[in-house]
């Protein structure tokens, strides 16, 4: 990080653009001599609002009239002293309030970031809980802002401290019975920390074996919707979407390009990717179209496979031969259906298929819960563990894990030792917690070493 000479910083919290009110955040020593310079008054008492006229340090002049609040460190957001500053929400009066904070001594603009990442330095937060407010600020659906609230909580960095700790435990176990071979230490040392280590492992691969829920909650499900031209797989992408994303035409092949659109389905995030029809012979571009269908149909999480009702029971076999079960199956236009196909429950390579019309409206609720409900299954865990949020979290929990299992084939009590070292500092690396105090706190509190 670059080093400045001044060290308090300022920055907008709230967003950019015209608002009915805007608030300016200060952090650093600085920040209430800053506010008492632009206010021309001392600061309130901690952490209650007074109004204050605030007027540029230099020439005077009255910029807005406002509220403060000041949280004096280190019970503040990040740990220093924290100045708050709500003004009225518009381009001019924000820029010449910066303008106006930034003139006063020690007092710069924060880089991005700066205020989470002080608040990390000064121990108010872990990493988990510092991705945890980016996500909290991305969150578009309720179960989005659920899990990233959690995390806020602290939730990942409990878990994963827990196990941490659990390590530290074992390794100091392990170091002792090395350093001190002489001394009177227990003699199922090496059996305890390799029972540990088993149950510890088992827990992480349980953790990370569960099919990157947390990750898609954060970034929301890929669902792909294919067929074969004309089924109505735009008209479907439309309907669901509740705008006219894609184009929709008697024409078959109109859809070339992958079309997406973000749905919240019952408080989850979807990312529905409408494609081109699947059939041969086609022109180039139409071909390049299909290749990126099958390609999005591929690394979908679901799909969606759409039927053309109007040839039932004729059926595309380009599309059945994607059909598995994180498939979907609906057949569109049920209003061309001749009336005895009503009466039957069809299925399509062994999965039942809904019948719906995206033009009347039949059998689009029982579908859109059906979609819903296999959502919520590949987004929502069974039990209270959170949930693995982070591709980042994930490399870190497989490296500690092949650490781990590493460790348990260690020819000796040195080589397993350094294993789970390097399992500790791959789970530190988690929640940016990386010292080795830790270690000798246990050893010296378990074993009471040499006194
Ligand atoms: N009768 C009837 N027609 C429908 C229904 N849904 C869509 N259509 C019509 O079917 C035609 C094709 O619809 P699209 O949504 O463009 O189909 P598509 O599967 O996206 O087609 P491509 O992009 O060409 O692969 C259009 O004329 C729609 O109006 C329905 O439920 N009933
Ligand atoms: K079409
Ligand atoms: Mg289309």
């Amino acid at each position: 990080m670059m080093q400045y000479s001044r060290n308090t910083i300022v920055a907008l919290a709230s967003a950019a653009g015209r608002g009915g009110v805007a608030v300016l955040r200060l952090s650093g020593a600085g920040a209430a001599a800053a506010l008492e310079k632009i206010t021309g008054k001392s600061c309130p008492a901690p952490r209650y609002a007074a109004r204050r006229r605030f007027y540029h340090p230099q020439d005077g002049g009255l910029l807005d009239d406002g509220l403060v609040l000041w949280f004096p460190g280190p019970a503040s957001f990040t740990g220093e002293d924290v100045v708050e500053l709500h003004c009225h929400g518009g381009r001019a009066v924000t820029d010449s309030l910066l303008a106006a904070l930034c003139a006063c001594d020690d007092v710069r603009p924060a880089d991005a970031g700066e205020f989470s990442r002080r608040a990390f330095h000064n121990g108010k937060l872990d990493l988990t809980q510092a991705e945890a407010i980016a996500d909290l600020v991305d969150a578009e659906t309720l179960a989005q802002q659920r899990q990233a609230l959690r995390q806020m909580d602290g939730a990942l960095a409990r878990l994963y401290d827990g196990w941490r700790h659990d390590l530290i435990r074992s390794l100091a176990h392990l170091e002792a019975y090395i350093d001190f071979p002489d001394e009177d230490l227990p003699a199922e040392v090496d059996e305890g920390a390799r029972a540990g280590i088993r149950s510890l492992l088992q827990a992480m691969r349980g953790h990370l074996a569960d099919g990157h829920r947390g990750e898609r909650l954060r970034d929301g499900l890929a669902v792909a919707v294919i067929g074969p031209p004309n089924a109505g797989k735009s008209s479907l992408t439309n309907s669901l979407a509740r705008r006219e994303a894609a184009i929709v035409s008697a024409t078959a092949g109109t859809t070339r390009d992958v079309v997406e659109v973000h749905l919240d389905l019952g408080g989850y995030p979807v990312i529905l990717a409408d494609t081109a029809g699947l059939r041969e012979g086609s022109d180039p571009i139409e071909a390049e179209g299909i290749r990126r269908a099958r390609a999005r149909a591929e690394t979908a999480d679901l799909k969606i496979a759409v039927f053309d009702g109007a040839s039932w029971p004729a059926l595309d076999t380009h599309t059945v031969n994607l059909v598995d079960d994180s498939t979907v199956v609906v057949i569109n236009k049920g209003d061309c259906l001749p009336a005895d196909q009503h009466q039957t429950c069809p299925t399509v390579a062994g999965r039942p298929a809904q019948v719906i019309s995206v033009h009347s409206g039949q059998g689009m609720d029982a579908f859109l819960s059906a979609l819903t409900a296999e959502v919520q299954t590949r987004l929502e865990g069974q039990g209270s563990a959170p949930a693995l949020t982070r591709a980042r979290h994930r490399s870190a929990l497989e490296d500690c894990a092949d650490c781990l299992s590493r460790s348990l084939q260690a020819p000796a009590l040195e080589l397993m030792a350094e294993d789970l070292r390097l399992a500790t500092r791959a789970l530190g690396r988690i929640t940016g917690r990386v010292d080795v105090e830790d270690l000798l706190d246990v050893i010296f509190r378990d074993f009471c070493i040499g006194k």
